[in-house]
C-alpha cells in the first residue's frame, strides 16, 4: 500500500498537499473548509499589518489554461490570523502555517516579532513576491533587500521559517536567490513559485482586459506557469540540499504534484485549481497521487522525491 506521509521542520502530514496561500484562506470560514478538507496542512491568506481590503474588482479572472489575480493582499490584518493561530489545536490537527507580507521593512519586521512572542507552533512563510501592489517591486527580485530583510527578520524571529519566491528565470538569478537564502540559516524552507507576475490577460470578442488593476497586469497561475514552476522547484532544491522545497504552481492532478516531488519537492501548494474546482480537488489530487505511485511501484514519497532523471 501506499504511504503520502511526509515529516519535515517538526510537523506531521498525513499527505503532501496544501492549499497556496491566498486560496481559500482569508476568512475562519475559509480555514475550517480547508481544515475539514484532505489538505495535509493549510497555509492563511499573506497578512499585513493592518486589514487590507485590496484592489478594485474585478481582480481575478480564470480562463481555459488557469488564473490572472490581482488582488492587492486583501486580508484581515495579521492580528486575525494571529488569533486563529492561538485558538487553533496544533496538537491534534493538521499543521497551520501562516503567510505574512508586510507592506514594508517596519511592518514585516512588527508581524515577525508578535508571531515570535506568539511561540505558536506554526511555521511561517514570509511572502517576498507579491506581484500585485501598484508602485511596489516583488522583493525576490532584489537580492540585496532580500539578504537585509531575511537578516533583520532573523533578529526577531528565533525559529525557521520559509520564503514564498517569484519565479526566476535565469541560472545566474537562481544562483543569486540561493547565495542569499544560503547565508539565511533561519531558512527552512522556500516556496517555489509565486505567480508569474504581471502577465496580460485580453478577452477578444470584448477587445479588453480582464482585470480592472493595473490597466489589466496580474500574477498568472494555472497550466501556464508548471514548466516554470517545475524549473524553480529543482533549481532551489539542487542549490539548497539542507532545506526544504514547497512546490507551488500548475498542480491540478496527481501527475503535477508527481512531478513537482520527483523534482525536489517535499511538499505541494495548490492554487489556480482549489480556487476554481474547490476543496474536494484535493481528495482527488491525492487520489490520483496514489494511484500513479502504485502504477510505478512507489510506496513512499520518499522514494522518488528528487530522482528526477536528466538525459
Ligand atoms: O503574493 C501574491 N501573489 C498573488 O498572485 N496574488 C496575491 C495578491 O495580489 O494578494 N499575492
Amino acid at each position: 500500500t501506499v504511504d503520502l506521509a511526509v515529516a519535515w521542520l517538526g510537523i506531521q502530514m498525513d499527505n503532501p498537499l496544501i492549499n497556496a496561500s491566498g486560496v481559500m484562506c482569508r476568512t475562519v470560514e475559509e480555514l475550517e473548509a480547508l481544515r475539514h478538507s484532505a489538505a495535509g496542512a493549510l497555509i492563511t491568506k499573506s497578512c499585513t499589518l493592518e486589514p487590507r481590503k485590496g484592489n478594485p474588482e474585478p481582480r481575478y479572472a480564470s480562463t481555459a489554461l488557469g488564473s490572472i489575480n490581482s488582488m492587492g493582499l486583501p486580508n484581515a490584518g495579521y492580528r486575525y490570523y494571529l488569533d486563529y493561530a492561538r485558538r487553533y489545536d496544533h496538537e491534534h490537527d493538521k499543521p497551520l502555517l501562516m503567510s505574512v507580507s508586510g507592506m514594508s521593512l517596519e511592518d514585516n519586521l512588527e508581524m515577525m516579532a508578535a508571531f515570535d512572542e506568539a511561540a505558536l507552533p506554526v511555521l511561517v512563510e514570509l511572502n517576498l513576491s507579491c506581484p500585485n501592489l501598484p508602485g511596489k517591486p516583488q522583493i525576490g527580485y532584489d537580492f540585496e533587500a532580500s539578504a537585509r530583510l531575511l537578516a533583520e527578520v532573523s533578529k526577531v524571529y528565533r525559529r525557521p521559517f520559509g520564503v514564498k519566491l517569484p519565479p526566476y528565470f535565469d541560472p545566474v538569478h537562481f544562483g543569486e536567490m540561493a547565495d542569499v537564502l544560503d547565508g539565511c540559516p533561519s531558512i527552512g524552507f522556500v516556496t517555489c513559485i509565486n505567480s508569474i507576475g504581471n502577465g496580460l490577460v485580453i478577452d477578444l470578442e470584448r477587445e479588453s482586459v480582464v482585470i480592472r488593476p493595473k490597466d489589466g497586469l496580474g500574477g498568472i497561475g494555472g497550466d501556464y506557469v508548471l514548466p516554470t514552476a517545475l524549473a524553480n522547484v529543482r533549481e532551489f532544491a539542487r542549490r539548497l540540499p539542507g532545506r526544504h522545497v514547497i512546490g507551488c504552481g500548475g498542480i491540478r492532478s496527481g501527475r503535477e504534484a508527481f512531478m513537482h516531488i520527483l523534482a525536489g519537492a517535499t511538499v505541494v501548494q495548490v492554487g489556480t485549481c482549489l480556487y476554481e474546482e474547490g476543496p474536494a480537488c484535493l481528495t482527488r489530487i491525492r487520489d490520483e497521487l496514489v494511484c500513479l505511485m502504485q502504477d510505478k511501484g512507489y510506496r513512499t514519497l520518499a522514494d522518488f522525491r528528487g530522482c528526477l532523471r536528466t538525459l
